[in-house]
């Protein structure tokens, strides 16, 4: 029998893109708030309000290390700091709003990666 030949999974590239939205959304200027994980010292109660936090450094991490299957994943864990990001902050505060201007800014990124 012909050895049929499994063709790898589109990984690399699946890779490739999410690396590029997380260098452009890492440089945005209203990122300040997610780029490091929420200071628990500076906000004793964000540990027990919200139970999986999520930051855009954390992110990094995982994704070089190998820890997303698939460009979906990585989609989960960013879509996160802006959902725990709503449960922390009022609309109308800096974070509140920064958290709103970054996930518009990381749907559009991510619409024009799964349309193209
Ligand atoms: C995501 N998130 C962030 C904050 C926050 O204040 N981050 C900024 C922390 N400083 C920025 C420069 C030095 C440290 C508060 C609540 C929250 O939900």
């Amino acid at each position: 029998n012909e050895k049929k030949e499994k063709s790898k999974p589109l990984i690399n590239k699946e890779f490739a893109a999410a690396r590029t939205i997380l260098d452009e959304m890492e440089l945005h200027e209203d990122s300040w708030p997610f780029l490091l994980p929420v200071d628990t010292k500076q906000f004793p109660t964000y540990k027990k309000v919200i139970k999986k936090p999520m930051d855009l450094s954390t992110i990094r991490s995982k994704l070089e290390g190998g820890s997303y299957k698939t460009k979906d994943d990585f989609s989960v864990d960013v879509r996160l700091i802006f959902d725990n990001c709503e449960t922390f902050n009022e609309d109308e505060s800096p974070v509140g709003r920064a958290g709103h201007n970054m996930r518009a800014y990381f749907d559009s990124q991510w619409a024009d990666l799964n349309s193209s």
